[in-house]
């Protein structure tokens, strides 16, 4: 019989099928005709017979969705580069690929996005320049503005990210400091036509800091930018080129990034391919196989690792108090991204620690169990996707005392370890943010 454990890891799963990249963009992407054929997406024909089909993208899940292209056009695709966070390319016949740093960017990034830009540039108004767009894209595709450098870059997203902003905050910036983010790479294809297929990793699913939004109307401006900067306190931090070229925008000396109502975004259409919600709703049906009851509590899971964590496992274990539940148990689902505000010197990421801490507040509770873990099979810097909280996971982790030291420490990952509580599913290609799985069993 599938224990708690076994019963888990098959709802998250289930979820991370539901957001497979390749299959995400075959839901809105074919091939229909015969001959040279007509490539149709949600709905708008574009005949291949006339025009050169090319293909760019970035992100950690871009690998399987040019596979899926690659097998889709054949001989069709003219031409293609992608870049892959390292350890996630698979093997391409006809697109580029390249390799490169992530979360913190390389020059390997800076060439790869050099290359995609000039393919942007070089395509005329007979080209169909499909750009295949996952979380980590921001990072990947490093082009700083004129008269920046990549350490400029770097170094003022490392400012940004020890002072908690949050990922409008940083893609905002990280928008105006370069040429490829904000809608650029769509005014860099001229006359082209655009058609961006997106994996969404950001709650709400906002087109335009996906990815920093390379293809999407930038709502953020130097304006904004300023204000975010002050509002850290880092005008003085930022390296002077940063601050000379900041200046320059706003000044209007630097070009803004295209805005909503552009004309550009005429010839450019994005599609959200795959989200969190979907993952959730794969899970909740996933779990309803397995005779559960699933309750999709949010897609919009934000705020204090440890705490939202505590919050979900007192609901659960107040649903087990309830009467009246049917079939095998409940299964509450919630999807979203946490953070951890760091206080100890640990090893962990934010799904581990949200284990942790339901743990300790799950310990002695055997009907209710959770599964927390980043869809794409990474928390924090470690090589676990996240953790699973059983009633004896505390007693596995040496007991209470022991595991609260470790949980002030921010030390999930030793914690976890202890107890043989870590996921560890490598390199899923895909990342539509975290899932948590709360299982209230039936009496
Ligand atoms: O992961 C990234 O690239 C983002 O900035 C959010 O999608």
């Amino acid at each position: 019989m599938e224990g708690q454990r076994e019963i888990l890891r098959h709802v998250f799963d289930a979820a991370l099928k539901a957001v497979a990249p390749d299959a995400a963009l075959l839901r809105h992407v074919r091939l229909d005709g015969a001959g040279r054929g007509e490539l149709v997406a949600d709905g708008r024909r574009w005949n291949l017979a006339d025009r050169r089909v090319r293909v760019l993208g970035a992100g950690k899940g871009v690998a399987p969705m040019a596979q899926a292209l690659e097998d889709m056009l054949g001989e069709r695709l003219d031409q293609g580069f992608v870049v892959v966070k390292y350890d996630h390319g698979l093997p391409l016949k006809r697109i580029c690929q390249a390799e490169a740093g992530h979360p913190v960017p390389d020059e390997a990034g800076v060439r790869a996005t050099g290359r995609m830009l000039e393919m942007a540039r070089t395509s005329t108004e007979r080209d169909l320049l499909i750009c295949l767009l996952t979380g980590g894209a921001s990072a990947l595709t490093p082009a700083p503005a004129p008269g920046l450098s990549l350490a400029d870059l770097r170094q003022t997203t490392q400012l940004l990210l020890d002072c908690g902003a949050t990922i409008h905050e940083l893609n905002a910036v990280r928008k105006h400091l370069s040429a490829f983010s904000g809608g650029q790479l769509a005014r860099a294809a001229g006359r082209a036509t655009v058609l961006s297929v997106i994996v969404s990793d950001v709650v709400g699913d906002p087109l335009d800091v996906i990815a920093s939004g390379p293809t999407a109307p930038d709502a953020s401006s130097f304006d904004d930018c300023r204000e975010i900067l002050e509002r850290f306190g880092l005008e003085s931090r930022l390296p002077s080129a940063v601050r000379d070229y900041l200046r320059a925008g706003l000044a209007g000396r630097a070009p803004e990034t295209p805005k909503p109502g552009d004309p550009l975004f005429g010839r450019v259409r994005n599609i959200l391919a795959a989200t969190n919600r979907q993952a959730l709703d794969a899970a909740a049906r996933a779990a309803e196989a397995r005779g559960y009851i699933p309750y999709v509590l949010t897609d919009r899971l934000t705020g204090e690792a440890r705490q939202k964590a505590v919050e979900l496992a007192a609901e659960a274990r107040r649903r087990a108090e309830a009467p009246g539940q049917g079939g095998k148990g409940l299964c509450l689902l919630a999807g979203g991204e946490t953070t951890v505000t760091i206080q100890g010197r640990g090893r962990g990421g934010r799904n581990q620690e949200m284990a942790l801490a339901a743990a300790l507040e799950l310990e002695g509770q055997p009907r209710v169990c959770a599964l927390f873990a980043g869809t794409d099979g990474t928390d924090g810097p470690t090589d676990a996707a996240g953790g699973f909280a059983f009633s004896d996971s505390v007693a596995r982790m040496g007991g209470r005392e022991a595991a609260r030291a470790l949980l002030a420490e921010n030390n999930s990952n030793a914690a976890l370890a202890l107890s043989g509580d870590l996921l560890i599913t490598g390199p899923t290609r895909t990342n539509v943010m975290d899932l948590a799985v709360l299982l209230v069993d039936r009496p």
